[in-house]
């Protein structure tokens, strides 16, 4: 009665509290019941709070992906995973949330959910953006860049960027035989990281980071870039928190976060690129004057941004340079390393699959010993069987692991269909962030028999094939998505596949020290994901893809 009473008696606090129940009780009763997307299954804790997903991934490490999975068998393949988000399980869907049907000969328009576009901190870049209009501006700025083509033309710089890392690596094994170490051992994990920011930095800046010349090739970076994919949940969730970081002195940020300190010191050094770029190509700061052309040893992604005559003004401005920068570095680097670990690892755990590799890769390369090929990497895309097991590797390392979001901002989505022998009918209101998962469509074992095996003969064609066989076969080329579909698929594609190809090849080819590896205390397990951390993640005890190279003598 007292408590009561004095509650009465400071009725500003009393008026508070009332009003704050209110809220959440007739906040609960809209998520709940009213709400354009009340009526499509899922928990109900999921549909009042955003809390659902945060204990998952946060507090369980990147489970909620793996919790969706469960959810689907209990709710039918259309579900809502949080109160404005609906995720799709089907891989008929695919193309309906990505791509969409021509509206008047135009691609439809695709826009990004805000709650999940800022996971990664760069709003400014192509990958943050939310509206559909700024980012076909901001990707008409990349896709030159990163076309098959201007790919192509670079070939000689990535082959480069491959052989010096193979040098390193073949010496680092000499080293460890040298010393008598048990291993002559590398860790492929902290190799294949260093290897891939290196190349971006070459590609990006005109200027590698040198990891692969560091002592066990930096291991220190792959670690930064997955404690930074790991954070992308936490960024989600609370993104005011790193808008007070940035806000911090950075001497004291090194106290609280070492974390974040690194990424700063890596978005300086950004920056000091940009302003290097800017300074070469005689940009004035405000990006008008694009008349003199400095002679760069290879074009780089940061001279084709900044001279790029369709891109207004303040699309050149530094910070959102940096921010297009930055994301190159996050995207390009723990993808392209973590699909070319599984591809060596899958590859070393199978002695028939190395023998075929190493025996289609020794027939094109005997052809140079009539004359140097043209280019090595048009020869390796032509072998049949290394497509397949760089098909077969992005199929199992699935590019990224969570869900990715897209919004249709103009029309409902309309899910009608059978699925598990179940009719379903939904309407996806205009405007309602809708996800899928590329993990599942690529371990869906009515596209993929046995889905979590690694098995390249799952794609090789032969003249003498069965129709019904070319109709698996387009089948299951047509949902190997690791890429995503549609206008906001990776712009990298060309150039992770080149980095894949050279990599593999120069590994596997005759005399190629992956030839003289040996897996050790390491099984596929080890690229196997169970967490996701926007990046797949495998068990949190595993100490990477460890190998042995033995000496030349006893291969
Ligand atoms: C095996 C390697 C790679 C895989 C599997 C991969 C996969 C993906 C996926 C699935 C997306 C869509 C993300 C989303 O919807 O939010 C994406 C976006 C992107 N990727 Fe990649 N990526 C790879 C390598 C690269 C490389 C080498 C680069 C560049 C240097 C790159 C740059 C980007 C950029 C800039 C975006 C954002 C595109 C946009 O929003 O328009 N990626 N990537």
């Amino acid at each position: 009665m007292d408590a009561f009473l004095s509650i009465l008696s400071r009725p500003s606090a009393g008026l508070i509290g009332v009003f704050t129940c209110l809220y959440f009780i007739l906040g609960a009763i809209y998520r709940l019941y009213l709400c354009p997307v009340a009526h499509v299954p899922g928990p109900r804790l999921a549909a009042l709070s955003f809390w659902y997903e945060l204990y998952y991934d946060v507090v369980r490490k990147g489970r909620y992906g793996f919790r969706i999975q469960e959810l689907h068998k209990q709710y039918g393949p259309v579900i809502r995973i949080n109160p404005y988000e609906i995720h799709c399980i089907d891989p008929e869907f695919y193309d309906e949330v990505y791509v969409g049907n021509l509206v008047a000969g135009e691609r439809r328009r695709t826009e990004k959910w805000e709650w999940s576009a800022r996971m990664f901190g760069t709003t400014m870049a192509a990958v943050g953006t939310t509206s559909h209009e700024l980012h076909r501006l901001r990707r008409a700025g990349l896709n030159p860049f990163f076309s098959k083509r201007s790919i192509a033309e670079l070939e000689p710089v990535v082959q480069n960027v491959v052989d010096k890392a193979c040098l390193q690596l073949e010496r680092r094994g000499r080293e460890g035989i040298g010393r008598g170490e048990q291993a002559g051992g590398v860790n492929l994990r902290d190799f294949f990281a260093a290897f891939s920011a290196d190349l971006i930095g070459e590609v990006a800046f005109g200027e590698g980071y040198g990891l692969v010349d560091k002592e066990d090739f930096e291991p220190g970076w792959q670690k930064l870039m997955m404690d930074l994919s790991r954070s992308t949940h936490l960024m989600k969730q609370f993104p005011w928190a790193y808008q007070i970081l940035t806000r911090i002195p950075e001497r004291l940020v090194a106290l609280v976060h070492p974390l974040t300190k690194k990424l700063f010191d890596i978005r300086h050094d950004t920056r000091t690129k940009i302003d290097e770029t800017r300074r070469a190509t005689d940009i004035e700061s405000q990006g008008v004057a694009r008349s003199k052309r400095v002679d760069y040893p290879h074009p780089t992604v940061l001279q084709s941004l900044l001279t790029n005559p369709h891109l207004p003004a303040h699309e050149l401005k530094t910070p959102r340079l940096e921010d297009e920068a930055f994301t190159l570095l996050g995207a390009g680097t723990i993808t392209t390393a973590h699909t070319l670990t599984a591809i060596v690892c899958h590859i070393l755990a199978n002695p028939f699959i190395q023998h075929r590799l190493e025996s289609s890769l020794s027939m094109l390369f005997a052809h140079e010993s009539n004359g140097p090929i043209e280019s090595t990497l048009a020869g390796l895309e032509s072998l049949q069987y290394l497509n397949a097991v760089v098909q077969e590797g992005l199929r199992l390392s699935f590019g990224v692991s969570h869900r990715l979001s897209r919004v249709n901002p103009d029309a409902p989505l309309h899910y009608h269909r059978n699925y598990a022998g179940k009719d379903y009918d939904f309407a996806i209101p205009a405007g309602t962030p809708v996800s899928m998962t590329q993990m599942f469509v690529h371990l869906d074992p009515n596209i993929y028999e046995t889905p979590h095996s690694f098995k390249p003969e799952r794609w090789l064609s032969t003249p003498n094939d069965t129709e019904q066989r070319r109709k698996e076969l387009r089948k299951m080329k047509h949902y190997l998505v690791p890429f995503s579909r549609g206008t906001r698929m990776c712009v990298g594609m060309h150039l992770a596949y080149a980095e894949l190809y050279l990599m593999v090849g120069a590994l596997f080819r005759d005399g190629g020290v992956g030839r003289r590896m040996r897996l050790w205390k390491t099984d596929e397990s080890d690229v196997e994901c169970v967490h996701d951390f926007f990046n797949p993640s495998p068990r949190l005890d595993s100490k990477g893809v460890r190998v042995q190279i033995i000496d030349q003598a006893d291969s």
